[in-house]
C-alpha cells in the first residue's frame, strides 16, 4: 500500500523529478537537488529541494544519506536522521556535510539523499515516583560485553 502525500513545487522546483524510489522494494525515494551547490571540506549546507510537502498526520520523513554518497566523497547529513514533521509546510531541504578531503559538486538535478516516510507515534508523559525493577536496571553503555 501506497500513502498519498501532497507536494507543492515552488517555482525554482520547475522541470526537477518529484523524490521517487530506484527499486521496486526501495525503502527511500531519491530526492535531487534545485540548486547548483559547491561543498567544500567539513562545509554544511541545507541544499534547497524545489517542493514542499503536506505529511498526514501519524507519519514523518526521514532524511537520510545516500550510501554512495557517503563511501566516495564523505557526502553525510549531520542531523542524521533529519525530520520533516507532519506540520511543516515550508520547503524541504536536505541539510549535507561534507566530511571528505575534496571539494564535492552538485549539479541542479543530481540525486543527493533519500526521503523515507515513517509512521510515528507521539507519547504523553505520566509523572511516575518508583519506575519497576528489570535485571538490567541501571546498566547501560556496554554494561552485556562488547
Ligand atoms: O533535514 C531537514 C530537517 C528539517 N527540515 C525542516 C522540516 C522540519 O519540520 C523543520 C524542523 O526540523 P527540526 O525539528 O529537526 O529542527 P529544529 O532545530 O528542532 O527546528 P524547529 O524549532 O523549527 O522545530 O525543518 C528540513 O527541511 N530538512
Ligand atoms: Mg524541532
Amino acid at each position: 500500500m501506497k500513502i498519498k502525500l501532497e507536494i507543492k513545487r515552488l517555482p525554482h522546483g520547475a522541470n526537477l523529478p518529484f523524490p521517487s524510489y530506484a527499486s521496486e522494494g526501495a525503502a527511500g525515494m531519491d530526492v535531487v537537488s534545485a540548486e547548483d551547490v559547491i561543498l567544500q571540506p567539513m562545509q554544511r549546507y541545507p541544499v534547497k529541494t524545489g517542493f514542499a510537502v503536506a505529511i498526514p498526520n501519524g507519519y514523518e520523513i526521514q532524511v537520510r544519506a545516500r550510501s554512495g554518497l557517503a563511501l566516495k566523497h564523505g557526502i553525510a547529513c549531520p542531523n542524521a536522521p533529519g525530520t520533516i514533521d507532519s506540520d511543516y509546510r515550508g520547503e524541504v531541504k536536505i541539510l549535507l556535510i561534507n566530511l571528505g578531503n575534496e571539494a564535492f559538486e552538485i549539479k541542479r538535478g543530481d540525486r543527493i539523499a533519500q526521503l523515507i516516510l515513517a509512521s510515528v507515534t507521539q507519547a504523553v508523559f505520566c509523572e511516575v515516583t518508583d519506575l519497576d525493577d528489570t535485571q538490567r536496571g541501571h546498566n547501560g553503555f556496554g554494561s552485556t560485553g562488547i
